[in-house]
């Protein structure tokens, strides 16, 4: 609605319009009217601040312009290329998942918020610590609401608060979707990625593709994968009240009450009780749009007061909805509130919740829930899709100390941390690993432990946490938090995988993938079955070497012959031992990914002529070297016995394994065995000769002699 007042440039009243929008629906519409008539688009998110900007040159405007462009010069961000290509779907459009949309728009994200509300209507007052309040100024808080933190204590309404960070969210270029109801992820499909189910099933939100998700969806939303731990203290029911604040002198003259426990004032709650019958464990009053007022009540007075018609020992029970009565609880209430300001504030009357009833309610708060974990990748068709968890989703709070929205917004930048870490291409085990170090803290953080220092805050955790370690937990410790897919099973592969080790072998695993895209019957989607059939090798030949190989001659289920044409060929031309016998790869039940592995990695090394020592000796080399830092082990990997065919040195008749393991004609041998029979030197690939009839192999020289002997030999050409 443009105001009469700025007839001059409608786009400015406009502008102010929007910036002193009072409800959720107010400030989309005018927000929508505004970009309409600047000629920007939204959707651009990328370019859509700058243009807004460019557009509006309006005096009002400057100072929030600056406070932004400030933020987003911070170096974190990389001037909004940290995470240009990642897309992310926020869950609720509560202050937290607000709050990190707005770091997720900033570090370049192209961010989704869904809310199934359609308004703010939380008149409820939240306590703010120092640093929030430094934060929510820095973000135009007092631009937005110009009674921000005007009062002795620093509070602020829920809907005052949603109310700022929307309106920075949309300058930021993120869609804000409310009216919507997230149902569930839908998995990748087709050339499709990660999408969510939502309700209205039309809603275009459903066709957004995304590779990051975080459930901002408060308490009662968890999604799957996650556990929640209960922690369970002693019978806890809360009150919570609003009464309209008409902002009469009156009323600004009566005292706001911080917090005052039963321990501290011990005649006050006596009064109370012996007086009206109220009795409480303690009770916060706030002025804020409403006055708002918090209390502990004890069981005992609300069952006297027929607030709770009927006792019950199990909690759930005894506030369940038909055993309160609402009027008697108004009444309970009201005398708390009035008796609490000395009867100071006039006509007192409830302002109204969102159905429009009274806004009054008791909940329980024994028992506050926490996720075991704060983030998790799942994959699906090889799609990566990291799950965070912020706000109450993720530790539920007791939420009139304001530790809901203090931690609420750590773990909002602590997972901005994370998800630029991702946008950055960090190993998804480091990155939830250091995730988790940091989700360690949030519950021990209080105003005084946290840096002092808020003009330096920012998404790394290192300049809020003081003496933080970001690796108190190890990679290992949360391999249990990557659902699914190729990570899993390599994470599998060896239970000591390091980070260093994941890196490489998903290096190869790219590798293979470039390299035989495109090829016929050929779906290279991991390190071990994907190699059954024998054809990914054969395409592999073929990207290299088309000349080597016949691709239209083969039979994708004829595996003996394709993996036999494979071997052959790579030890021939490669000079690269095979791993398995091809018959091998129809008969085993698995194929072993260290073998393939090991087996790969040469073939990666020749294919790609990487500077390596000469020879089969040196491929080898490298592959054990590769190998070795793959798995931060000594090379002892699984024993052939276990890889599927029970094998034993030809030579010395003990177990072989794998990385130990030479052939030449057919046999399998320790490399270490691989000598002249006659006089024990070392023998090398094509420089050996085999007798068959002895089955005894020999270096040239001696062989010379043998054949001569007995003329029966024939010089091997590879091993
Ligand atoms: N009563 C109070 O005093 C409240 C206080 N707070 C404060 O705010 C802090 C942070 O809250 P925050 O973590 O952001 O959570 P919030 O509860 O504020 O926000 C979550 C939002 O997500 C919506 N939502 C939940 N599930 C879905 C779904 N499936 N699809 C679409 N929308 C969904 C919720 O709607 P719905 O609520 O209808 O489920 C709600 O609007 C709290 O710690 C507390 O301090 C927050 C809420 C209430």
């Amino acid at each position: 609605m443009v105001k009469e007042a700025d007839s001059v440039n409608p786009s400015h009243a406009l502008f102010d319009s929007f910036v002193q929008a009072q409800t959720c629906k107010e400030t989309q519409q005018n927000f929508i009217e505004l970009c309409r008539h600047l000629k920007v688009e939204p959707r651009d998110y990328k370019h859509f601040y700058s243009k807004l900007k460019d557009r509006l040159n309006y005096w009002k405007a400057k100072d929030l312009w600056q406070k932004i462009d400030k933020r987003a010069a911070h170096p974190d961000y990389e001037q909004g290329q940290a995470c240009h290509q990642n897309k992310c779907l926020v869950l609720g459009a509560g202050p937290c998942g607000l709050r990190t949309a707005i770091e997720l728009a900033l570090l370049g994200t192209q961010v989704a918020v869904l809310d199934k509300r359609v308004s703010f209507s939380r008149n409820n007052v939240l306590h703010l610590w120092p640093y929030t309040i430094r934060d929510l100024l820095n973000l135009g808080a007092k631009k937005f609401y110009g009674r921000f933190c005007s009062g002795s204590i620093h509070h602020i309404s829920i809907r005052q608060l949603q109310l700022i960070l929307l309106k920075v969210a949309l300058i930021l270029g993120v869609e804000v979707h409310t009216g919507v109801t997230f149902e569930g992820l839908l998995e990748p499909s087709g050339s499709t990625g990660w999408r969510a189910q939502v309700s209205p099933g039309s809603h275009r939100a459903a066709a957004f593709e995304f590779d990051v998700f975080i459930s901002a969806g408060g308490g009662r939303y968890v999604p799957d994968g996650f556990k929640i731990k209960e922690l369970r203290g002693k019978l806890a029911i809360g009150i919570t009240a609003n009464f309209v604040n008409r902002r009469t002198k009156q009323e600004a003259q009566v005292q706001e009450i911080s917090g005052v426990a039963r321990i501290y004032n011990q005649k006050f709650f006596q009064a109370l009780h012996s007086e009206i019958g109220v009795d409480l464990e303690n009770i916060v009053y706030y002025k804020d749009d409403t006055h708002y007022f918090v209390m502990t009540a004890k069981k005992g007075s609300l069952l006297k007061k027929g607030v709770i018609k009927q006792d019950f020992p199990d909690v759930n029970q005894l506030l369940a909805p038909a055993n309160v009565n609402q009027k008697a609880l108004e009444e309970y209430a009201y005398d708390a509130a009035d008796f609490s300001t000395d009867h100071m504030l006039p006509d007192l009357e409830f302002a109204r919740d969102h159905a429009g009833r009274p806004d009054v309610a008791m909940f329980d708060f024994t028992c506050m829930h926490r996720a075991e974990n704060a983030s998790l990748v799942k994959e699906r068709k090889g799609k990566r899709l990291l799950i965070a968890l912020v706000g109450d989703s993720l530790v539920e709070p007791f939420w009139p100390l304001g530790t809901g929205i203090a931690r609420g917004f750590l773990a909002a930048f602590d997972t901005a941390w994370m998800v630029r870490n991702w946008g950055k291409g960090g190993l998804p085990l480091e990155l939830l690993a250091e995730r988790e170090s940091m989700y360690q803290l949030l519950s021990q953080t209080t105003p005084e432990n946290i840096s002092k220092n808020y003009a330096s805050y920012s998404i790394n955790p290192s300049t809020r946490y003081p003496n933080i370690s970001m690796s108190s937990i190890k990679p290992t410790q949360v391999k249990h938090t990557v659902l699914d897919g190729l990570l899993k099973s390599l994470l599998l592969l060896h239970a000591n995988g390091s980070a260093e080790s994941l890196r490489r072998l998903e290096d190869l695993l790219s590798w293979c993938q470039k390299n035989t895209a495109g090829y016929k019957h050929v779906k290279v989607k991991d390190l071990s079955e994907s190699w059954r059939s024998g054809m990914a090798l054969c395409a592999l030949i073929h990207n290299f070497r088309p000349e080597l190989i016949n691709l239209s001659s083969l039979d994708e289920y004829n595996i003996t012959r394709n993996n036999k044409l494979a071997f052959d060929l790579m030890e021939r031309e490669f000079g690269i031992t095979p791993v398995m016998r091809a018959s091998e790869m129809i008969t085993c039940e698995k194929i072993d990914q260290l073998s393939m592995v090991v087996y790969l990695t040469q073939i990666r090394n020749a294919l790609t002529e990487k500077d390596t020592p000469a020879g089969n000796e040196g491929l080898f080399l490298e592959a054990c070297i590769t190998l070795k830092s793959i798995f931060n082990n000594p090379v002892v990997p699984v024993s052939s016995s276990e890889v599927g065919g029970s094998e034993l040195c030809y030579f010395c008749n003990k177990h072989l394994y794998v990385l130990e393991r030479g052939s030449a004609e057919g046999k399998f041998f320790h490399r270490s065995c691989f000598n002249c029979y006659q006089c024990g030197s070392t023998l090398r690939q094509g420089g050996y000769a085999f007798l068959s009839d002895m089955g005894r192999f020999y270096c040239e020289l001696h062989s010379a002699a043998e054949e001569e002997e007995r003329d029966e030999g024939h010089i091997g050409s590879q091993v």
